[in-house]
């Protein structure tokens, strides 16, 4: 609540004189949506910051309020914290109390806050605490928000991506994920493979940090100054806020996967899935595998094709659009058949005619290669720190020729972001880009996890992938 020494000298859409605490005091409703009055101190809202909904009681109004702790030298709190207020006021009349639950309700109603919300809770992901989560921290607010949730907890890895192919959207105002990234690319590639995708893809989806990683949480939140907390996550949804995000179709033989955070091969790849097995250390295990796989450094072979973004031409040698390796290598399995036959029926990914860019390459061997559509891979780890949400491109870090002691001093930096700097690494932006991955140099019967959004996409096979906003 702002105390504030200046009247306002807007016109009110509103004004009365109400009682609060039992103090009758001027109360005014801003065209700005302030809401101004006196207790003592004079005071100030913001019906599109602070308040998450009204009520009418009976002669009173009660205000929803929530507001910022700021941290301060004397405070306990940590930035980001929230306190949960009600704020009541009694109009001088009936028809005053008509009028002002009339203005408060259209003010809040210019707002476009979603009104229902479908809400995935992942019980698996992270430290399995997305239940204690959503019922602690999640469900309350947006209760307060008067959001009415249909709340589903999935029951096995691709059930969310089952419950957006078959969802009837028209019921709801955005789909929130309480989860990792995990779920929200399950969501993301279920809208797609929708036959009216075109319109499903436009519903909002909301991500509500109970994961390990957390990345794209992470890079929504900083992207506007607030910490990656449970609540600035629920009141950004609560609040309607939206940006459009860039979606990346990966090819591979005859599969199609749309990628909204990363693809990542070599090192980060063997970290993020092969750390699987210690999952129960929590976010500590990305840690502890990132030190067993710096001790026994693996390289790869191999060459990826890419057409950069203007400003970023000088990057690689001129080469051609590597097409062949993108139809090999597609030994389809029969529940990749049916995965295929589904695929028909949605977004086919761009058409953009690749053989007629502007293809540049770099060849092996590699220490890591890794695309990244959004700046946070996870909450510690700002991978790539000038993408964009939704520029069109995606940004390619490559680790090459890294002796070990600078590959150390790289990997912490990671947190933020010094990593793109090191001589060892090429950091630039691309349209398109084509892997065709190549066994480990010291074992050549090994080949490298390709891993898209913390998932396997593939072991050693080719594959393409293309940028297009959808
Ligand atoms: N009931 C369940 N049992 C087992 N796995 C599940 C269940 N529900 C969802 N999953 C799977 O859990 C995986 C991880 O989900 P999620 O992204 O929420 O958590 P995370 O992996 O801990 O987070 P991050 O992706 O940020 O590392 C997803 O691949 C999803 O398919």
């Amino acid at each position: 609540m702002d105390q504030s020494d200046h009247q306002p000298h807007l016109h009110p859409i509103v004004s009365d004189r109400v009682t609060v605490k039992g103090v009758v005091t001027p109360l005014a409703l801003l065209p700005d949506g302030r809401l101004w009055w006196s207790e003592g101190l004079q005071r100030s809202l913001h019906l599109e910051k602070d308040v998450l909904s009204f009520v009418a009681n009976g002669p009173n109004i009660t205000l929803r309020t929530i507001q910022e702790v700021r941290a301060g030298c004397c405070s306990t709190t940590s930035a980001g914290s929230f306190v949960r207020r009600d704020v009541v006021f009694q109009p001088s009349s009936n028809e005053s109390h008509v009028l002002w639950c009339q203005k408060l309700r259209e003010y809040i109603e210019s707002l476009g806050r979603p009104k229902r919300l479908f809400v995935l809770v992942n019980p698996f992901g992270g430290k399995k605490s997305a239940k204690k989560v959503f019922w602690k921290k999640v469900s309350p607010l947006l209760s307060d928000a008067q959001i009415e949730l249909t709340v589903q907890e999935t029951q096995h890895q691709l059930h969310a991506k089952e419950l957006a192919r078959s969802l009837d959207l028209s019921q709801y105002d955005g789909i929130v994920c309480v989860s990792g990234d995990g779920i929200l690319v399950e969501v993301v590639n279920g809208l797609l493979e929708r036959e009216d995708w075109q319109t499903a893809i436009k519903i909002p989806i909301g991500v509500v940090p109970a994961g390990t990683g957390n990345g794209m949480a992470k890079s929504l939140l900083d992207s506007v100054g607030y910490p990656c907390k449970v609540a600035n996550a629920v009141l950004a949804i609560i609040r309607g806020h939206k940006r459009s995000l860039d979606v990346a179709t990966i090819r591979q033989g005859e599969t199609r996967f749309f990628s909204v955070l990363m693809l990542a091969w070599g090192l980060i790849a063997d970290i993020d899935i092969e750390s699987e097995k210690y999952r129960w250390m929590g976010s500590a295990r990305l840690d502890f595998y990132a030190i067993c796989r710096f001790l026994n450094l693996r390289h790869y072979t191999g060459r990826v094709s890419f057409v950069p973004a203007p400003g970023f031409e000088e990057h690689g040698e001129p080469s051609s659009y590597p097409g062949q390796s993108t139809s090999e290598g597609s030994n389809i399995d029969p529940s990749e058949a049916e995965n295929t036959q589904l695929q028909k029926l949605g977004y086919q990914g761009s058409n953009i005619n690749l053989e007629h860019l502007n293809w540049r390459a770099i060849n092996g061997p590699f220490v890591s290669v890794w695309l990244h559509n959004v700046p946070w891979g996870a909450e510690d780890t700002m991978a790539a720190p000038d993408a964009k949400f939704s520029d069109g491109y995606l940004d390619l870090i490559i680790v090459k020729n890294c002796p070990r002691l600078p590959l150390l001093a790289m990997m912490t930096e990671l947190n933020k972001g010094g990593h793109v700097k090191s001589p060892y690494v090429t950091y630039l932006k691309v349209k398109a880009f084509v892997l065709e991955p190549g066994p480990r140099t010291k074992k050549p019967e090994k080949e490298g996890i390709i891993d898209s959004d913390g998932e396997v996409l593939a072991r050693g096979k080719g594959l393409t992938s293309v940028i297009k906003k959808v």
